[in-house]
């Protein structure tokens, strides 16, 4: 080797080197939100309990408002305060509208082309657009207003066959919601026996199939989160996974072909129910991102899902807190016997004459959010909140669960005291971060004012057609009040009541109830 090559040789070593240095060292340090100390592979998983909004709780006490666990190997960012929440859902909205890639997502939601597993970007813009425009504008919640009539009636006339006797009264909320959603997404309901005889799924094979997508939905699934352990599927989920996406796909294509077949035979056909509407706007050939049969499928499931659980777990937490505080109980029925009266039941329209109810869903919302942390989202670009670096691709969460018992935003914050809402302007619309229960900005629920009718009047109605009581022998401070984590939070043990009835009994018999006159029947 003559001199000149030792020389070049030596050169690119030392540059190399000098790089590689600058690259280890020289790098500019980020600075992360404080957090608790993660370990290879499992980061923080061990720091996390069978109520991970309960540990991310516990834990922001700790390390404040802003933090950083892992999950595995991925970092996650906890807001915990007003201020840090309107960081990520109002001021940097836009970075963090993304949403994390799980296998959920991926096998139950058709590749994540559903609305709430989509990417940020045209497809997932177009659905929203497709939700404020088309599915939930108020004109076509109106008008669907008689098929929450009829099916809170079915609810009420139900339970009066049954008083005197204990019911689990999540079952009578989960049936009310199922059909509601059922009749807007699909046509009809898939919980009538007769109808189901036509249809290729029983309706008990239904809710199970329901129950079963939102179990592996909220799911902490480790193959998400350590990669390499992914493929492993040692807990089982992404194999029920699949199995489930199978029925789900073989129900979802025979409502379509059902649709598809009662559009061409009659004549003049206009679109009724939300599938309609979709595949309505997948012939649209001026649409911006062309809407396929996999979208209207993964649309149709994701409104199903996202409709039926989350009013039905809310009412039965709000029965559930009436029963351990009588005294509200109490409150709450003077209130419509004062502005309803015992000859009728409450109507949609009735809402703004009874603000103590109003409070009282308020009041269970702060307590008992369906989605303690809201749906996780995803930091789509690098950023910086408060001084601390988040990098592109952290998930962040936003725990609603501890701001809805921050002490500096609510006095005596455990207490459950609808008082504290009256005279107060706070919505729950996504205008107040202090009452978060549907999340806000662009990613907000799309399915909030439905939502709130329904959880509105049936809970009114239920609180005006029957005293309630816990079965003999038990008392309110016996009412156990802990819950499960899933994609709902519903109650641990489901709340068993006794409900006489304190209405004219012609009431409970369907005819003249409502006042049909001012409902639109379309
Ligand atoms: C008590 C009732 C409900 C509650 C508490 C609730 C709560 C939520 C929350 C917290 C989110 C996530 C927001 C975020 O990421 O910031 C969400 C998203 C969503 N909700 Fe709801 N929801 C309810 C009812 C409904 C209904 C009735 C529907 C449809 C019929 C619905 C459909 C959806 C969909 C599709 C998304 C995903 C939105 C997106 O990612 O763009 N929800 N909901």
């Amino acid at each position: 080797m003559d001199g000149l090559t030792w020389f070049l040789y030596a050169a690119t070593g030392l540059a190399t080197l000098v790089l590689l240095l600058k690259v280890l060292y020289l790098r500019p340090r980020l600075n992360l939100p404080p957090g608790p100390k993660p370990w290879p592979i499992i980061g923080n998983f061990n720091l996390i309990g069978s109520l991970p909004h309960r540990s991310i709780h516990d834990l922001s006490k700790i390390y404040g408002p802003l933090m950083q666990v892992k999950f595995g190997s991925f970092p996650v960012v906890v807001a915990s305060s007003v201020e840090i929440a309107k960081q990520f859902l109002k001021t940097h909205d836009i970075i963090f509208s993304g949403r994390p890639q799980t296998a959920a997502g991926k096998y139950t939601t058709y590749n994540y082309s559903d609305i709430t597993w989509s990417q940020y970007g045209p497809y997932w813009r177009q659905a929203r657009k497709i939700c404020i425009m088309e599915l939930f504008s108020s004109k076509r919640l109106e008008s669907y207003e008689y098929i929450r009539v009829e099916e809170t009636l079915a609810l009420l006339n139900g339970l009066y066959t049954t008083s005197g006797k204990p019911v689990s009264v999540k079952d009578h909320l989960s049936d009310v919601s199922l059909n509601v959603i059922s009749r807007i997404v699909f046509g009809k309901k898939y919980s009538n026996e007769d109808e189901s005889k036509t249809s290729i799924v029983t309706p008990n094979e239904f809710k199970k199939m329901l129950d079963e997508l939102f179990l592996l939905n909220g799911v902490l699934n480790i193959g998400d989160w350590i990669p390499w352990t992914g493929f492993m599927d040692f807990q089982g989920y992404v194999k029920r996974m699949k199995v489930l996406s199978k029925k789900f796909d073989r129900f979802l294509e025979h409502v379509i072909d059902e649709h598809n077949e009662k559009r061409v035979a009659v004549k003049d056909w206009t679109p009724k129910d939300m599938v309609d509407v979709l595949l309505q706007l997948a012939d649209d050939p001026d649409l911006e991102v062309k809407l396929t049969r996999t979208s209207v499928k993964a649309f149709s499931q994701d409104i199903i899902a996202g409709g039926t659980e989350s009013s039905a777990v809310t009412v039965e937490w709000a029965i559930s807190e009436l029963l351990k505080h009588p005294n509200i109980f109490e409150k709450a029925t003077e209130e419509l016997d004062r502005v309803i009266g015992r000859e009728r039941w409450v109507e949609e329209k009735d809402m703004p004459k009874l603000p103590y109810i109003e409070a009282v869903m308020k009041e269970t919302m702060r307590l008992h959010p369906v989605a303690p942390m809201l749906v996780p989202r995803r930091a789509r670009e690098d950023c910086k909140i408060a001084g601390y670096d988040i990098p592109a691709g952290t998930l962040a969460l936003v725990s609603v669960w501890t701001i809805g018992r921050d002490p500096t935003l609510w006095d005596n914050p455990e207490a459950f005291y609808p008082e504290r809402f009256i005279g107060k302007s706070i919505d729950v619309k996504g205008n107040d971060f202090e009452l978060l229960p549907f999340g806000a900005g662009r990613r907000m629920c799309p399915g909030y004012a439905l939502g709130l009718k329904v959880i509105q009047s049936t809970l009114a109605n239920l609180l005006h057609g029957f005293s309630w009581r816990l079965p003999e022998n038990m008392k309110p401070e016996d009412l156990n009040m802990e819950e499960i984590f899933g994609l709902s939070t519903p109650k641990k043990y489901p709340l068993d009541a006794v409900a006489e009835p304190r209405l004219p009994v012609h009431l409970y018999h369907g005819g003249s109830v409502f006042d049909e006159g001012s409902l639109n029947f379309t």
